[in-house]
């Protein structure tokens, strides 16, 4: 059967302002040029002194910056694409006997960051998807090599024989049971007493897992059966550390044996948490994805395989019928690499104020990129073609051995004495050695942003994807809630991005060559992110430390160049407010967006760069740190109530703080320079729009500074350090301006 017109699998539409955005693109780029030439005459023609040739200098390579990141940006614009996929019409084309089977991977690290009743939440909202379960497997990698996990996972699948058939039987959307409870409409949706049940069966769970937790090991009074027993029996030896262990693979449901309490088929629930030795490398996440490539081809080896964060919960069940819609798309299936939901976050903020929801990254950029070949993988919430790991659609590499295969057929039950012994071979930490797993098969190591590098890589190979927005989210995950979080996992971003910015893979060479300059482009945009940090820092110290000496250096407003500004930085602002608009973000949250923005240029877009150095010179090496999911009460009320929080002693926050100073500084003493007549506005009108405009930002630390006597303002140290060095940098300034 086809997909007729009747009954439409999915539809794509590109966005009706392309051409403008295409217009724009022209008149903006002749902006910028003319820009890029008055900056050539004064450099060449008005430096009359050192320190105006200096300054010239620095302007000159700020914009330059700009003009580039500009450049790299507007291929995303060139042609948004917005599709929309029907998975009801789904059964009328493909039989549901005819469905491929998936494999879901989920990820975790350490049970403290990540608590395991969140991570059973995730893995139970899966388990309930809409779709037929002798066809999903379930396959859990522990990096943290916990025993409470792997409990937690064990007593999961206890409750989850009542949770499937409950969430069937009343049409629960909400499948992760947290998220259920949460909800308050839960109580009509079937009689009460059916859910006063299933509720406290969850609460048991939970109170049982997490009383665990807190101890901090498994009790003997939770072994019961002698098969668990075995499991649990490999921790109880001093030898067993997360570091260094040997491999743990644990069948928690198997599908052939497994039925829950209406006697249905459950689908298989496999706990995996890879051999570790401090002599060999892991790969973090990327090496613990392979491990679960290869453990899943040994057992089940489905043709669609599905990765996912521990957070990641799914907020929808007919999700993998929507990814059918394009998977059984006869014309887009062999070269469709990946299928890509966006990452969106729960208990984000009214007004966002650490700019998490990335409106950017995770939505307007994604769709740019599908018009052009496909959005770039996001490391959660994403199905996969298994065959996309072994090659480009014309050129496959085959595994080292045949069972790892796209192609190959599982005979033996999963638990056979056979699957189980190659199952533990191909977890082995020195496995991998003198194969191509990781670099031409399986995710790609080499970056902290396996994600980005993975989906970039197999685009290069040749394989398209497609990026699924649908209006209900698809998944919600957990956002950060203190700045320094997120400061810290943007700047392991930064450190990934720079190792692919700097290998032989650079976008603007092997991505251009792989895939045309769009792309390449697009790809670039990423890969130098942090370079933006040069124009920020210069824009955010130069004009106020000039302002403070009464120097000008901009154009008075009465000069014709200075309209030339006024268009470049309405246009940039202006339309980015617009994409944001337009992609259902409101005006604050793109006035903290950009506020992010900036902060991140005087904070991770410096120190990821400086250890990324610190790391190729081999004095310091940066791993893969998880980001913390738990929540702080008081943090969280903080959070609610939109307070920045700063709280810890972070290196991170001193240029910021320094700019806070130099800002209000600046600005106060041009203002009052008019005032006084002292000083001209017409020629300094520019200098204090920005010193104002950074004040205007930098709001948050003055209040960090000043008036906060709960744990989250900024610790004194920071602050004096900061005004010592801003101080001595204003002086540093005079001293060059007057010689
Ligand atoms: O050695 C490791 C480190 C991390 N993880 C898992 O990786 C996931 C992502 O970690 P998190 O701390 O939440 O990182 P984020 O920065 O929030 O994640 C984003 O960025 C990562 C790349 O830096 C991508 O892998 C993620 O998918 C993407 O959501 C979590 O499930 C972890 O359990 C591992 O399995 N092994
Ligand atoms: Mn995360």
């Amino acid at each position: 059967m086809e997909a007729s017109h009747a009954s439409p699998l999915h539809t794509d539409n590109v966005a009706g302002w392309t051409t403008m955005n295409r217009v724009f693109a022209v008149v903006y780029a002749t902006a910028i040029m003319a820009l890029l030439y008055h900056h050539a005459l004064t450099l060449l023609l008005h430096s009359t002194t050192i320190s105006s040739f200096l300054i010239s200098v620095c302007l000159s390579i700020s914009d330059v910056v700009l003009a580039f990141m500009w450049t790299m940006s507007q291929s995303v614009r060139m042609r948004p694409v917005y599709r929309k996929e029907f998975p009801e019409n789904i059964k009328k084309v493909v039989k549901e006997s005819e469905f491929p089977a998936i494999d879901l991977f989920i990820c975790t690290a350490d049970p403290h960051k990540e608590p395991p009743m969140s991570v059973v939440n995730t893995a139970l909202s899966v388990m309930a998807y809409d779709y037929p379960m002798e066809k999903v497997s379930v396959y859990v990698s522990d990096d943290g090599g916990s025993a409470l996990t792997l409990f937690a996972f064990m007593e999961a699948a206890k409750f989850a024989s009542h949770w499937l058939p409950f969430c069937r039987k009343n049409n629960v959307v909400e499948r992760s049971p947290e998220a259920y409870f949460a909800t308050n409409h839960y109580f009509s949706a079937s009689s009460e007493s059916e859910t006063q049940k299933i509720k406290s069966l969850y609460e048991s769970l939970k109170e049982k897992v997490e009383n665990v937790v807190e101890i901090g090991k498994v009790g003997e009074e939770h072994i019961i059966h002698e098969r668990d027993l075995q499991a649990f029996s490999k921790w109880n030896t001093p030898e067993f550390t997360r570091h260094e262990h040997p491999t743990v693979i644990q069948v928690i449901l198997d599908s052939s044996r497994d039925t829950d309490i209406t006697g249905n088929v459950m689908p298989n629930l496999i706990y995996v948490s890879r051999e570790k030795s401090r002599t060999s490398i892991h790969h973090f996440k990327a090496g613990a994805l392979n491990v679960l490539l290869r453990v899943s081809a040994v057992m089940t080896n489905a043709p669609v395989v599905m990765t996912l964060d521990c957070d990641m919960y799914s907020n929808d069940p007919q999700t993998p019928l929507r990814v059918l819609c394009y998977l059984s798309d006869k014309k887009l299936q062999p070269k469709l690499g990946y299928i890509q939901f966006p990452q969106r976050f729960r208990g984000i903020n009214k007004n966002d104020i650490y700019a998490c929801e990335f409106k950017r990254l995770f939505h307007i950029n994604a769709v740019g990129f599908d018009g052009l070949g496909g959005p770039d993988y996001l490391g959660t919430g994403c199905f996969f073609s298994r065959r996309a790991f072994f090659g480009g659609p014309l050129a496959f590499v085959s595994p080292e051995i045949p069972q790892l295969g796209p192609e190959s057929d599982v005979e033996k039950p999963i638990q056979s004495p056979e699957v189980l012994e190659l199952a533990h071979l191909v977890a082995d930490c020195n496995y991998e050695k003198q194969t191509q797993w990781g670099f031409k098969i399986g995710m790609r190591y080499g970056s902290l942003v396996e994600d980005y590098f993975t989906g970039y890589r197999l685009q290069c190979e040749g394989w398209n994807s497609i990026f699924c927005y649908p209006e209900r989210a698809a998944f919600y995950g957990d956002a950060p809630i203190s700045l320094v979080d997120m400061l810290n996992q943007n700047k392991r971003w930064v450190i990934g991005l720079l190792e692919v910015a700097f290998s032989k893979y650079c976008p603007l060479a092997f991505g251009i060559q792989a895939m045309g300059p769009l792309m390449g482009f697009a790809y670039a945009f990423y890969a130098f992110w942090s370079i933006w940090f040069i124009p920020i820092t210069v824009y955010a110290f130069l004009p106020q430390l000039a302002l403070i000496n009464g120097v000008t250096i901009f154009p008075k407003v009465s000069d014709p160049w200075f309209l030339l500004y006024v268009f470049l930085s309405l246009g940039a602002y202006g339309q980015d407010l617009l994409d944001f608009l337009v992609h259902g973000g409101t005006i604050q949250r793109w006035w903290n967006d950009q506020r992010i923005w900036l902060i991140r240029g005087l904070s991770c877009f410096w120190f990821g760069p400086i250890e990324y150095f610190l790391k190729c010179l081999g004095i310091y090496t940066h791993g893969f740190n998880v980001t913390s999911k738990v929540l702080d009460d008081e943090q969280s009320k903080r959070y609610k109530q939109e307070v920045f929080e700063f709280g810890v002693q972070s290196p991170m926050f001193v240029p910021l703080t320094m700019a806070a100073f130099a800002n209000l500084g600046a600005f106060v003493w041009g203002v009052l320079g008019v005032l006084r007549g002292s000083k001209d506005l017409e020629e300094l009108f520019v200098q204090i729009f920005i010193a104002g405009f950074g004040t205007l930002n930098c709001r948050p630390v003055y209040h960090a500074l000043v008036r906060r006597s709960d744990k989250g303002g900024l610790p004194m140290k920071t602050t004096l350090l900061s005004m010592v060095l801003a101080f001595l940098l204003t002086v540093a300034f005079s001293f060059v301006l007057r010689n």
